[in-house]
């Protein structure tokens, strides 16, 4: 087996062996803290820029299939494990996780101590890092991860968003017959796709809509001229404050059309209403967060992945509708006048639990409402 070098900014460095492509990879340094799911994880476009720990101990047991992907591609700068399972068994299974992510081209490293890392970021905070399976120094690699560029300096969204527009017709998958398609025609829902994950457009089909998906870019124009029934603005990687069509275009239609923000999509809105966003100090990633629904008081595990988070103090003219039982973080809010409603956490699941999934049926109902 390959040596391989996992060096942060702080000075820390890990040796353990490589797996997946050979070469370099850098990137910020997250944990996800699921314990399934790692190739829902290892394709979520909202990861772009960033290496993923996983903290379950021993990961590719299941190996990979042509199913669980929530989009075309791996999606993480590089991955990092305690264990890579020797021998993958699954009745769907096609591959191992070693060849997906060779054939990905993504950097893996594995056989170092996942915990004492977590425990690292977990005190510190979030790090810059980056794998090598080329250089022997770690000097030269901790100095390396102190010149990555900040994630709030790059324009992620424009790397994973979808440049085409398109019409997207799966539905949930179901044990016995796969996925399922749908044929409705109404209400048409426009996804604004900032890394949009397939299970957010799987459940909208699921629960009846006809789903157009379009690039951020020029998102307006297009809905001048589709005029869906209602918007859904998408999770995606980076900084939410640079998403500035995505904040224009909540700016020009919240007075006229039905929004829905998951994840950034929630971010994007806060700013979009004159909120703040900030970033947490190691984020939250994984799929087994507890959120109060304040409406009913009602609590769901629900799965999640980010870094930043709005601030409810900056919000006017707002309802609080979901909070975090972690850490008290805003998890969701609707708007008190206006047809805007978000949520932080991942209501699609996938991975993770399927606790919130009503919330698409929800956002259909008030489509309905207004038609
Ligand atoms: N999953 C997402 O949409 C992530 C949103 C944003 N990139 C964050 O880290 O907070």
């Amino acid at each position: 087996m390959k040596r391989a070098i996992l060096a942060l900014e702080d000075g820390t460095y890990f040796v353990g062996y490589s797996f997946g492509a050979e070469g370099e990879a850098e990137g910020e340094v997250v944990f996800n803290t699921s314990m399934t799911g790692y190739q829902e994880i290892l394709t979520d476009p909202s990861y772009k820029g960033q290496i993923v720990i996983m903290t379950y101990t021993q990961i590719g047991n299941c190996g990979v299939n042509d199913e669980d992907i929530e989009s075309e591609k791996v999606q993480v700068n590089g991955f990092v494990i305690r264990e890579l399972s020797t021998f993958y068994s699954n009745w769907r299974a096609k591959k191992s996780l070693d060849e997906y992510l060779k054939e990905n081209g993504v950097v893996g490293i594995q056989s170092i101590d996942t915990r004492a890392l977590v425990k690292r970021i977990r005190e510190k905070g979030v790090v810059r890092g980056v794998i090598s399976t080329k250089e022997e120094d770690p000097r030269k690699l901790v100095r390396r991860a102190r010149n990555i560029k900040d994630i709030s300096e790059q324009d992620l969204v424009e790397k994973v968003a979808t440049k085409e527009v398109y019409y997207w017709n799966e539905g949930d998958w179901n044990l016995y017959k796969g996925y399922i398609r749908g044929d409705s025609e109404k209400p048409i829902i426009a996804v604004v796709d900032f890394g949009v994950k397939r299970n957010i457009l799987r459940r909208l089909v699921s629960e009846g809509a006809k789903v157009i998906v379009l690039p951020p870019y020029g998102a307006r124009e297009l809905i001048r001229k589709i005029d869906p029934d209602a918007i859904l603005l998408s999770n995606g990687p980076g900084d939410p404050a640079k998403v500035l069509d995505g904040i224009r275009l909540v700016r020009e239609f919240m007075e006229e059309k039905p929004i829905m923000g998951i994840c950034l999509g929630h971010q994007i809105i806060g700013i979009a209403l004159g909120g703040k966003t900030y970033k947490l100090k190691f984020g939250h990633h994984g799929g087994n967060h507890p959120v109060k629904d304040l409406r009913d008081g009602h609590i769901e595990i629900t799965s999640q992945n980010h870094n930043f988070a709005v601030d409810p103090e900056s919000l006017k003219d707002v309802e609080i509708t979901h909070i975090n039982l972690l850490d008290n973080t805003l998890e969701g809010f609707r708007h008190k006048y206006l047809p805007i409603y978000c949520v932080q956490y991942h209501p699609e699941a996938s991975p993770g639990p399927h606790d919130a999934k009503n919330i698409f049926k929800e956002f259909i109902q008030l489509c309905y409402a207004r038609a």
